[in-house]
């Protein structure tokens, strides 16, 4: 499985925090921001996005998510962080917080939806199994995954985004 590396803000309930859990389950390792060297950093004010092109460098730095909350959100926490930035092509929430919205996922939506887009549906099945909502998560998306990770260019997936949701809401 490829590194899961979590920066984590400590800004809402722990109990219920997403990244927390895939931490205790033995699935991602919390690190400090300066630590992170390469990989690529799952950034929603990216203006580039990610796709299946980016398999290499997942494969050698990891998937990084920043734990912040969404309500205080800011292009200046991903700011200094070492890596790719990008953020996902678009798809629906399926936590109890932001269920049916598009791009505000949760981290481990986010990171699952990174590692089937890069080709790491083995992976992706062992996020599904930390909530029950991930299935629905499953569900909703399986097919813009699938199509998003045949996409083997940001032409081709910028393609596929237009065909689905015209114009882009992330
Ligand atoms: C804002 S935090 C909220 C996490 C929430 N506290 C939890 O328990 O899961 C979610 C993180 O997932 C990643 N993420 C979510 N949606 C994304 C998107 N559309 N594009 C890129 N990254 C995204 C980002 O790293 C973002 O900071």
């Amino acid at each position: 499985m490829p590194r899961i590396l979590v920066i984590y803000k400590r800004e809402d309930d722990p109990r219920k925090n997403t990244s927390i859990k895939m931490v205790r389950k033995g699935l991602a390792e919390r690190v400090r921001p300066g630590s992170v060297r390469r990989g690529v950093v799952l950034d929603p004010f990216s203006k580039d996005v990610l796709g299946a092109w980016l398999r290499g460098e997942v494969e050698a730095g990891g998937v990084v998510v920043v734990d912040a909350s969404w309500k205080k959100l800011h292009p200046d926490v991903f700011r200094g962080i070492r890596g790719i930035h990008v953020k996902l092509p678009p798809l629906l929430a399926a936590n109890p917080v932001n269920y049916g919205k598009p791009c505000v996922l949760s981290s481990v939506e986010a990171v699952a939806a990174a590692l089937y887009i890069t080709g790491f549906k083995e992976d992706y099945v062992k996020l599904l199994g930390l909530f029950k909502w991930m299935h629905t998560f499953h569900e909703l998306n399986k097919e813009l995954l699938e199509e998003y990770s045949r996409a083997s260019t940001p032409a081709e997936l910028g393609k596929v985004v237009v065909e689905y949701w015209g114009v882009n809401p992330c």
